[in-house]
């Protein structure tokens, strides 16, 4: 039997999006089709096309098509959706909800024709709420609908532990639960560099500034940029979630999955600690909370349960 290239659809050719193609080819993670809309189609080919005329340079054999027909998508492994408006300086994520829910739904109906089998990664924002729109509109299994937000918003936080110790990101560990917005819950006790709980190494008020700085990550980047968000860390996370996914690494980081009664909460997607290999989300790990924890994750739970709220209507 002839062995086969794994096949990964990114539907939106911003960039999110095409940052996210060129590194899962850089990876050689598998063959990358980059969707976006009809009136866009040209420009789609035209950014696949430059990044496959790169691959000699840098030696991947992965091929890039652009397309803005979803027949190019059939059998996908997996899809990744990043579709959508991205927010500008003194907006939230949740202000794009509307506009976002009507383009994921439409996506999501072309991924479920097209890709019935596929495992789908979510990106687009308020990522909590649209991995729910999702869920709803593709009826795949839970374990196949996964959002994105607690891979970034763990590196963010490692950025700047690693930032204060000037010690390298490579031993520094922590956990972001929650959603992703700006009452998201990094977890001081269960961070660490080398192995050492970081609350014996920087001092309380330091730690409040980074978790304070984790929890507006996103934000610093719109002020900063001023025309859009962030997009070389989210497309790095997730490329991590699809490569964990592709080669069944069995890894566990935090990510948007769909809940009934882990936590406390039914019916919700909300950033947990997961077990991510070949067959989409394969466990959910419950970490044990103090009440100050929980009663920060509850609130964050309520801020995304508020904004399902506005796309189940
Ligand atoms: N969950 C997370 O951690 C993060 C989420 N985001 C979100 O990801 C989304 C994309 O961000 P960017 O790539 O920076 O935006 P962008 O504006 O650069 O790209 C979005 C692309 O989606 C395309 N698009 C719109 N409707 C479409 C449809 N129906 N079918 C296919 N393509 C469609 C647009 O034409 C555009 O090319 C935003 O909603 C942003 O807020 C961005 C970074 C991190
Ligand atoms: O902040 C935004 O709008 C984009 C995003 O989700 C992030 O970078 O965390």
């Amino acid at each position: 039997m002839a062995i086969k290239r794994n096949k990964i659809t990114v539907v939106g050719a911003g960039f999110t999006g095409a940052t996210t193609a060129l590194m899962l080819a850089q990876k050689e993670l598998g063959d990358v089709v980059l969707v976006d809309i009809p009136q866009l189609e040209n420009p789609t080919k035209g950014k696949a096309l430059d990044m496959l005329e790169a691959s000699p340079v840098q030696g991947f054999d992965s091929n890039i098509v652009g397309t803005s027909d979803y027949a190019d998508t059939a059998g996908s492994d997996i899809v990744i959706i990043t579709a959508g408006v991205a927010r500008k300086p003194g907006m939230s994520r949740d202000d794009l909800v509307n506009t976002n829910a009507g383009i994921v739904k439409s996506v999501c109906e072309n991924v479920k024709n097209h890709c019935p089998d596929a495992i789908v990664i979510i990106l687009s924002n308020p990522v909590d709420a649209m991995t729910y729109t999702a869920y709803q509109t593709l009826g795949f299994p839970k374990s196949r609908v996964i959002g994105q937000s607690g891979v970034l918003d763990t590196a963010r936080y490692c950025t700047f532990i690693a930032q204060e110790l000037n010690v390298s990101v490579e031993d520094v560990r922590g956990f972001v639960l929650g959603g992703h917005g700006d009452d998201m819950v990094p977890l001081v006790r269960y961070s660490s560099v080398g192995g050492i709980p970081i609350d014996t190494l920087i001092p309380a008020d330091r730690i409040e500034a980074i978790v304070q700085r984790t929890r507006v990550g996103g934000g610093e980047i719109v002020n900063l940029l001023g025309n859009g968000s962030a997009y070389y860390a989210p497309a790095a996370s997730l490329v991590q979630m699809t490569e964990a996914i592709l080669k069944d690494k069995k890894r566990i980081i935090p990510v948007i999955a769909y809940l009934e009664g882990e936590y406390g909460y039914e019916d919700l997607f909300l950033g947990v600690p997961a077990l991510l290999g070949g067959s989409g989300i394969e466990k959910v790990f419950e970490l044990e909370l103090t009440a100050e924890e929980k009663a920060a994750l509850d609130k964050s739970a309520e801020s995304v349960r508020n904004v399902i709220k506005v796309v189940s209507l």
